[in-house]
């Protein structure tokens, strides 16, 4: 018998039947220490029953003590990648995270509108918990003109909304400002997380879409397992999206998955600890409320769930 082990003529005939779930890609840097960035990602779309693809932006060394090294991915790479997930796997919603370069942001931006994506997650990821820079100072103004206005969502941390638009983030009326200019830029939907707010009774997350305000509040766990919050709560968003919520309703589920992954540590590492990515399907999100509280005078408050 003849054994070949040359490549095939053609490549086989891609399945084209409904896929039996749904999928989502992550445009993201590898965190080692596995609590953010692509692998924080994966988990949160395996844990809500979504495939998950990625396309890697940078690898860091890293753990919860710090950022050791960042090897960034050349462009036509992360250019790669995405065109191989899209072509074949065809996610229902993208993520980003950790971009790094206004080079590879560049390249993201150009994949976005050539595949015309409905769903974009950008998290515009800045500054690691422990400080370290993951996005490079020149590249702040390409994620604003370039990838902002492709994205159907973004979702800044306080910090990071400071740096976008220049301003300075204390009282909630500065956040709805922030929030006002960022949408602005053509994104149809700001969530302004409120993680570095400082008030220690309630997380507050600000949702606006361009003409109403709703809050998504929860109460305030004292942790230092907050390493890969952002990354998780844009994740378990996208996933939602893919699934075919509604906006309010994915950042509902991301607001619960991530109480739920704040709520039971899982005490790895000495500094700032991944949170539990299991949380969310084992230990349920029980003492959790929400409520969109609409800003315009008169609407009212009324409960979203
Ligand atoms: N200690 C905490 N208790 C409850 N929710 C938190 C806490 N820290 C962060 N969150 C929530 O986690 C998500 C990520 O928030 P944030 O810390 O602002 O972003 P990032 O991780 O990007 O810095 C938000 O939904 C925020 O409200
Ligand atoms: C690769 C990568 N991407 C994103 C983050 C941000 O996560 P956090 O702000 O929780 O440190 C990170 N630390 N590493």
């Amino acid at each position: 018998m003849n054994i070949s082990l040359n490549k095939q003529q053609h490549p086989p005939e891609p399945s084209r039947q409904a896929p039996l779930v749904p999928a989502a890609a992550t445009i993201a840097g590898s965190d080692s220490g596995g609590g953010a960035g692509i692998q924080a990602d994966l988990k949160t779309f395996q844990e809500l029953g979504v495939f998950g693809a990625s396309a890697l932006t940078a690898v860091t060394a890293q753990n919860t003590l710090g950022v050791h090294g960042v090897h960034p991915i050349p462009p036509s790479m992360v250019t790669a990648q995405i065109d191989a997930v899209a072509e074949d796997i065809g996610p229902a919603a993208w993520k980003t995270g950790m971009l790094f370069s206004a080079e590879i942001i560049e390249a993201v931006a150009d994949r976005a509108s050539f595949y015309k994506w409905s769903r974009l997650v950008v998290d515009p990821v800045m500054i690691a918990k422990g400080g370290a820079s993951l996005l490079q100072e020149n590249a702040v103004q390409a994620l604003r003109s370039l990838l902002l206005p492709l994205a159907q969502v973004v979702t800044p941390n306080i910090p990071e909304a400071e740096a976008l638009t220049g301003m300075r983030i204390e009282a909630m009326a500065d956040r709805k400002e922030a929030a006002r200019r960022i949408h602005a830029w053509g994104v149809k939907y700001v969530v302004l997380k409120g993680g570095h707010g400082g008030n220690r009774a309630q997380s507050l997350d600000l949702l606006y879409d361009g003409r109403v305000f709703t809050e998504f509040a929860a109460p305030w766990i004292e942790t230092r397992h907050t390493h890969g919050t952002g990354c998780t709560f844009a994740a378990a968003l996208t996933a939602g999206l893919a699934s075919g919520l509604p906006m309010d309703e994915g950042v509902l589920l991301a607001k619960r998955f991530i109480q739920a992954a704040l709520t039971n540590p899982l005490n790895l590492g000495a500094g700032h600890g991944p949170t539990n990515h299991w949380g969310y399907n084992r230990q349920g999100t029980a003492g959790v409320f929400f409520q969109t509280a609409p800003a315009a005078a008169g609407e009212g408050e009324g409960w979203l769930r």
